[in-house]
């Protein structure tokens, strides 16, 4: 029998003028699973999070949810992006708020205030965004995708902009979320080590144009203790990745000369 799929790519293509930026592009992922996406920079994995979503279109392919075609925004998919994106002239339970209002929907407020106590915003939520750091602002980002109970979240490169010890506690947040709620993730990021450390699945992009040149099962139990992540298992499979996505850095440059 087939692996069950929740979110499906198939021959995704996406050309920007005269460049591809996804050709061929296919990948699953399994219900209820966190996978990765690495690679270098500009090899379409923006491009590929954005497609899932529904917010862009594809040149060619499909992506497919629960078997259906998407065909724009779907409400059962949330996003999370590299910046926060929260109102500023809104305090952080009206940010919150701010879907259920345009979508005229009724916030389920226990579960909220669960969200905001599991990231520890409780007391917050009449703060402003500038009196919040760039970690909470985060943190917000995601209870506001998490309060529609999106079957499906996406995040893109949602810690790149903040300092190691608050990435590795928000990777360690985005575990504890997903063993309460087992909410399918597909998760962007530059740090093997990040991906290691949340996926079930790394898959690693190829640039121009962007298809998957390898995929990778990541099969250490939860939670990923740091004597899991500092195991010759994780170290022997950060070689992998890192010899794929620097191979290609070396082949790139090789054909510039
Ligand atoms: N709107 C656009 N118009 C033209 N080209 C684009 C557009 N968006 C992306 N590109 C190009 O498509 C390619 C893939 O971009 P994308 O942002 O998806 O890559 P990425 O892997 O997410 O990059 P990074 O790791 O740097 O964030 C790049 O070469 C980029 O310059």
């Amino acid at each position: 029998m087939a692996a069950e799929v929740k979110l499906a790519v198939r021959g995704a293509g996406k050309r920007y003028g005269e460049m591809d930026a996804l050709k061929d592009c296919s990948l699953d992922v399994a219900p209820n699973s966190i996978v990765s996406i690495v690679g270098p920079s500009g090899c379409g994995k923006t491009t590929l999070l954005w497609s899932m979503s529904g917010l862009h279109g594809l040149t060619s392919g499909e992506v497919l949810l629960d078997g259906r075609r998407i065909t724009g925004p779907h409400p059962d998919i949330g996003l999370v992006f590299q910046e926060a994106n929260l109102l500023p002239w809104r305090n952080l339970m009206d940010n919150i708020l701010f879907p259920f209002e345009v979508k005229h929907q009724k916030p389920d407020h226990g579960w909220i205030a669960h969200l905001l106590e599991r990231v520890g915003l409780t007391g917050f939520e009449k703060n402003f965004p500038n009196e919040l750091s760039g970690g909470m602002q985060q943190r917000a980002s995601i209870v506001r995708a998490l309060s529609l109970r999106p079957s499906v979240l996406l995040m893109d490169e949602p810690f790149g902009a903040l300092d190691a010890f608050t990435r590795e506690e928000m990777n360690q947040l985005v575990e504890e979320i997903w063993m309460e709620t087992h909410t399918t993730i597909v998760f962007i990021t530059h740090s093997i080590e990040e991906a290691l450390f949340l996926s079930d699945k790394v898959v690693v992009l190829t640039p121009r144009p962007g298809r998957v040149l390898n995929t990778y099962e990541v099969p250490f139990e939860r939670p990923r203790t740091m004597e899991i992540m500092a195991g010759k298992e994780v170290y022997d499979l950060t070689y992998r990745i890192k010899a794929d996505i620097y191979g290609q850095s070396r082949m790139q440059a090789r054909a510039a000369e």
